[in-house]
């Protein structure tokens, strides 16, 4: 079910079974931060991000240094280490739990032999296996893009060194080493294809934002869903909403924005369904999927769902806030769900609330506290709706 990207289709096609990766990481010395590249919670998710991807996981490779190699990532002890790792289990591809420099994953991969990727590699990879609307696969074609051009720059750099050719032509020449005219047209060809998605994914854009101007004009009020991969949001509006969203136990499952429509307390209002964030999600994306992610910038209330059974849920939650910034979304109220309160131990559900004291408690699964949000739902878009009507009374309307 993996996009047909990081293996190259052939590799998928003819495989009966799934393609194994070996895992590795530097820890750095000074980043012991939750989450930072190499630590246990970042692992673990990077194994299931692979296992979402259709690999199996065959080894999982760390070393601690100070910083990671600038040439080769791993240090060449470590990286003679990963060689073996890889011959021993039969690996197909190799993913590091950082990123890579261009240049550090082709000296890697002339080590090992197999191809090595990044985390964003491999997310990017988990979405192009998902995007099912015509949007979805544009923005993840753009992300692709944006990811491989700096890598053809870097091909082409060693590419001249090896065949002696200078860049530039000293004398007017403009004499170039065999392959670089190609990977220029390559290049160009991409730059061009990325321009053409760009535009369309801008119209796409467009057409939803007049979409939501009549939402907003007849005054519907729209709740966004958010939150950290796999932490329920379909689940959550399927509940709400009694619609069948996909929900599945797979990182990234949703992609494109889906909308329902629901009433409580006799006010309708729109909940969307969005992707769910991950920590270090990659820039590419942030930026490619920035007018679908701009939904949640224009809805009246985030309702951000937490996965209350894992165990670092307090720091799912820093993430999902971090990327609610950077897409400008900060400023958008929020009301927080507890979720998954049937599996969650009694510990992470009191160190939760101690920070987030009046935090519902629901199961998108059993059902539990599902009535009570869809009329706290309703509850605080109403006392919003007070608020800007009172607002709005006194000042005479514009126009
Ligand atoms: N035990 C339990 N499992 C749940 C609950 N809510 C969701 N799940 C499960 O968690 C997994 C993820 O649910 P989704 O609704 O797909 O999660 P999501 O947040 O939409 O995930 P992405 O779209 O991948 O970001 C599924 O296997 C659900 O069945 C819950 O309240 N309790
Ligand atoms: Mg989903």
């Amino acid at each position: 079910m993996a996009g047909a990207w990081l293996l190259g289709a052939e590799t998928r096609a003819t495989a009966d079974e799934r393609p194994r990766a070996v895992l590795m990481a530097v820890v750095q010395d000074d980043r012991t931060d939750e989450g930072a590249p190499g630590t246990p919670a970042s692992l673990r998710e990077l194994e299931r991000l692979a296992d979402t991807d259709g690999l199996t996981v065959a080894e999982t490779l760390v070393q601690s240094r100070d910083r990671p190699d600038p040439a080769t990532y791993l240090g060449s002890g470590k990286a003679g280490e990963l060689a073996a790792a890889v011959e021993r289990c039969a690996a197909d591809v190799v993913i590091a739990d950082g990123e890579l420099s261009p240049g550090q994953a082709r000296n890697l991969q002339d080590k090992v032999g197999v191809p090595v990727v990044d985390r964003t590699a491999l997310i990017l990879d988990i979405f192009a296996g998902h995007a099912r609307t015509s949007e979805g696969r544009l923005q993840v074609e753009l992300a692709q893009i944006a990811y491989q051009l700096p890598r053809l720059q870097g091909a082409g750099r060693s590419m001249s060194r090896v065949g002696g050719g200078r860049v530039v032509g000293g004398a007017g020449m403009g004499v170039r080493g065999p392959g670089e005219m190609r990977l220029e047209i390559q290049r160009r060809r991409l730059r061009r294809r990325a321009a053409g998605l760009r535009e369309q994914v801008a119209r796409l854009g467009r057409r939803r934002e007049r979409m939501q101007w009549r939402r907003t004009r007849n005054r519907v009020p729209s709740v966004a869903i958010t939150g950290y991969t796999n932490a329920g949001k379909s689940a959550l509006l399927n509940r709400l909403s009694g619609a069948d969203a996909l929900t599945q136990d797979v990182l990234f499952a949703t992609l494109d924005p889906t909308v329902r429509r629901v009433t409580a307390q006799e006010l309708r209002f729109t909940l969307t369904d969005t992707v769910g964030f991950v920590r270090n999600l990659p820039h590419q994306l942030i930026e490619a999927f920035r007018s679908t992610l701009e939904e949640v910038a224009r809805a009246d209330l985030a309702l951000h769902v937490v996965d209350a059974s894992a165990a670092d849920a307090l720091s799912q939650i820093s993430t999902v806030h971090e990327v609610l910034r950077e897409i400008g979304a900060g400023q958008v109220p929020e009301m927080l769900v507890l979720n998954k309160i049937d599996v969650a131990s009694p510990e992470t559900v009191s160190a939760l609330r101690r920070v987030y004291l009046d935090a519902l408690q629901v199961s998108a699964l059993t059902g539990a506290g599902i009535n009570e949000l869809r009329d706290a739902l309703a509850g605080r878009l109403q006392e919003r709706e007070a608020q800007r009507s009172a607002g709005t009374s006194g000042t005479p309307s514009p126009g």
